[in-house]
């Protein structure tokens, strides 16, 4: 199982020295985790990806040139049609995660339009905030989840999940769960990762139940 550690800012280099598959960088500025500054030289393997709600394709564009992101993650209510335009205009190259809300029930029919125009899906817990909500919904949700594309599963994963997790991932459901996707409950403030719960988490998980 891949992991893609989330709202990267104040310790950037230090979590990255850990070898996640992915480090996410949020280009939404009411976010208290908005990314600012550079990123440093990453790790070959770790992939850079940046993280929009409701941006406009050109200022996308830049942030992929500007930080030399690998994919991005649509995080608000870009519509199908938007993710085709992006695919367009970036040939392919840049795959796109499209995120989705889930909150007491999830109506997986709203899928479909998206199956055609992204690469991976990201389910995460409906909440105030379109992300960073620090709580988890009911993964048992997913039993129903009605695609072959690969998906993230997000919202509110923690340390004390570990568990949890290897018993989902025993479940037929979580045969296209592609990475889990951690990001506030790792943190000791928005945008800086706890290093030590990080690598304990990710041991965990490459060690197996
Ligand atoms: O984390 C944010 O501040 C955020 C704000 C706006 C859009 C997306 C955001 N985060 C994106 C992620 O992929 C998070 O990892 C995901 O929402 C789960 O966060 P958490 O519940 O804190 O584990």
């Amino acid at each position: 199982m891949k992991l893609k550690i989330c709202g990267m800012n104040h310790n950037t280099a230090e979590v990255a020295a850990l070898k996640p598959d992915y480090l996410g960088f949020i280009f939404w500025e009411p976010s208290s985790r908005v990314f600012r500054g550079t990123i440093p030289e990453l790790p070959s393997g770790v992939k850079k990806v940046g993280v929009f709600v409701d941006a406009s394709l050109e200022e996308i564009l830049e942030k992929i040139k500007e930080f030399g992101l690998h994919m991005v993650q649509l995080h608000g209510n870009e519509s199908p049609s938007f993710c085709k335009e992006f695919r367009a205009a970036t040939q392919l190259e840049i795959p796109v995660i499209k995120a989705f809300s889930v909150g007491a029930s999830f109506n997986f029919e709203q899928l479909g339009p998206y199956e055609a125009v992204c690469d991976f899906y990201l389910f995460d817990t409906k909440g105030k905030l379109p992300g960073g909500n620090s709580f988890s919904f009911d993964w048992e949700l997913l039993s129903d989840y009605p695609s072959d594309k690969p998906y993230f599963l997000s919202g509110g994963i923690g340390p004390g999940d570990i568990d949890s997790l290897f018993e989902f991932m025993h479940r037929p459901e979580a045969g296209k769960c592609h990475a889990l996707d951690v990001n506030s409950r790792f943190e000791s403030r928005p945008g800086e990762k706890k290093v030590a719960d990080l690598t304990k988490f990710k041991k965990r998980l490459a060690q197996g139940r």
